[in-house]
């Protein structure tokens, strides 16, 4: 291997994404530059950094398909211009005349795009305050995990809900990655009650980096974001927070040394798979084997 530096910069976007994609573009791209111009190698933004709408017609109305999507060809001018991986968590775009897919792209500082990754895990939920979400309707689900590469090491590429999915983290881990990424729009409810346990508890399960850049505060289709864009090292510590919901950007440096000597500390990635399940019911004798044993 050629000599390959184990530290760079991350950066987390937190956006307060409005109605129309137009005016969200021109908020993204002032604060992805004051990030890159801050030194930033790598540059997240949250989910659905396009657009937030009110209902299936102002989504529709706006909705392009990948090929024609004005945000993601200013997206990956910019990344060209910075010279950096810019990492958008989300784009509402066209996935079927009847469905919307929520997709992530992963852009190199050429402006290629290296990988792109649809919401698996779909936010269907009735909150005791009233608010319901039913993300299904409109969106299509992706089937796919997905892992690309940064020079510094790889990177698992997932959105929002998904991180209450350990599993999917799990296998990520298995293939490789070194950073976990959870671009998202939490709800504030949800957010002050699980947000940073969730991810912290996601970088120490895997000994990795996760960086969530978030939404945050009372967006123009009057729905209240969290904010609190994170950065938590492999030993579960948080380096960078966002104190609130208010635009702007958090950075870090990030060094891979961190996630070796973590997973040297606990080998906890090495550890698992080593259960069954015993059906109590089925009497002595019967062991039900959900995983190999290794
Ligand atoms: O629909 C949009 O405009 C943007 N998309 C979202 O806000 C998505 C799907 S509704 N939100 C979440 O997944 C919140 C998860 C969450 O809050 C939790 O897991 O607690």
């Amino acid at each position: 291997m050629t000599e390959q530096t184990q530290t760079f910069v991350a950066a987390m976007v937190q956006m307060r994404t409005g109605l129309v994609p137009r005016d969200s573009l021109e908020q993204g791209r002032h604060l992805i530059r004051e990030a890159a111009l801050a030194g930033a190698n790598y540059v997240q933004t949250p989910e659905v950094t396009n657009m937030m709408q009110t209902g299936r017609a102002g989504l529709f109305e706006h909705l392009r398909r990948e090929e024609d999507d004005e945000s993601l060809k200013a997206y990956r001018a910019l990344a060209a211009e910075l010279g950096i991986y810019l990492h958008i968590g989300s784009l509402a775009v066209q996935a079927s005349p009847e469905r919307a897919a929520n997709r992530a792209f992963f852009i190199a500082p050429s402006g290629d795009v290296l990988a792109t990754y649809d919401k698996i895990h779909m936010f269907d939920i009735d909150l005791p305050n009233g608010e319901t979400y039913r993300e299904s309707a409109n969106y299509q689900p992706g089937e796919t995990a997905v892992i690309s590469d940064l020079p510094w090491g790889r990177i698992g590429i997932t959105i929002c809900y998904d991180v209450r999915f350990p599993a999917l983290y799990r296998a990520l881990a298995e293939a490789g990655a070194s950073f976990l990424t959870v671009p998202s729009a939490f709800t504030q409810k949800t957010g002050e009650a699980h947000w940073h346990t969730l991810l912290r508890a996601r970088a120490i399960e895997n000994g990795c980096y996760v960086f969530a850049a978030a939404q945050g505060g009372t967006h123009e289709n009057k729905r209240s974001t969290y904010g609190h864009s994170l950065i938590v090292d492999p030993w579960g510590v948080v380096i960078a927070e966002a104190m609130g919901t208010d635009p702007g950007f958090i950075i870090a440096e990030i060094d891979t040394a961190k996630v070796t000597e973590a997973r040297n500390t606990v080998p906890s990635l090495q550890h698992g798979r080593r259960f069954g399940i015993r059906d109590a019911k089925a009497g002595p004798g019967h062991l039900h084997l959900v995983r190999d044993a290794t």
